[in-house]
């Protein structure tokens, strides 16, 4: 499904690149994790791979189109929804609204049906009670579902999470990492999850680690 070609990146010296030549491939239907030291540059890969810069050298393919052809925007409209540490919700919306402003945004199958937002929260445990508070009076396991029913809400194949468990405790990582579980194998996704804990990543499907510029694959 995503595929890199002899992506290489850095952000001045050519001549140090966070990574070099990386051909890695994506799959529908399964969860990747990308494990490394700080400062290696994972955050940097995952940010190309969501579209949000262009690669110094080589290039990302979706199916058989560079992103560079679809382009940035449009890639990131319609085919990769983020989800970051710090949530990135809309404030000031309650989490129903946050759904139906990301399927609007994006032109989702099921934009303006609210009935199937709420199912989706419903299921990620944000209840009745919750669904039209504003987020910002959430906790960060609650903020984190919401953002997590906004990938299952639309439609984008592709969902890229940058330490998407980093503030929360036991319990809720795990219900994270279930839900992503769900998002690839039941809704055919590619999840790819960037992690500094091995616990987290040993429940994806497969890992990778990024050390010396390139990955390795460790499981
Ligand atoms: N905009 C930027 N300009 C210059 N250097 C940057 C920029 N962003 C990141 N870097 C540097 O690039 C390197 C890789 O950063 P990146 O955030 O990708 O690493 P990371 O592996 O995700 O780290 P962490 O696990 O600590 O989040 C770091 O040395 C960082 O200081």
């Amino acid at each position: 499904m995503l595929k890199t070609k002899d992506l290489s990146y850095w952000y001045q010296d050519a001549s140090q690149p966070l990574f070099k030549e990386v051909n890695l491939e994506f799959e529908a239907g399964q969860s990747y994790a990308i494990l490394g030291h700080s400062g290696t540059g994972k955050t940097t890969f995952l940010s190309l791979i969501a579209g949000l810069d262009h690669p110094k050298d080589g290039e990302i393919l979706l199916g058989d189109r560079s992103l560079k052809q679809i382009g940035l925007t449009n890639y990131r409209r319609h085919d990769v929804a983020i989800v970051f540490q710090a949530y990135n919700l809309f404030a000031y919306m309650s989490p129903l609204d946050n759904l139906l402003t990301a399927m609007a945004i994006t032109g989702a199958e099921h934009a303006g049906d609210k009935a199937y937002a709420s199912q989706i929260l419903r299921d990620l445990g944000i209840g009745d009670d919750l669904i039209t508070r504003n987020v910002q009076h959430l906790s960060g396991g609650q903020q984190q579902r919401v953002a997590i029913a906004r990938t299952m809400a639309c439609d984008a194949k592709l969902v890229v999470a940058d330490e998407p468990t980093g503030n929360l405790d036991e319990d809720n990582t795990h219900a994270v990492i279930a839900q992503f579980q769900k998002i690839a194998h039941e809704q055919q996704k590619c999840v790819i999850i960037v992690t500094h804990e091995p616990d987290v990543a040993a429940q994806c499907d497969h890992q990778y680690r990024l050390e010396n510029k390139q990955f390795t694959q460790l499981a």
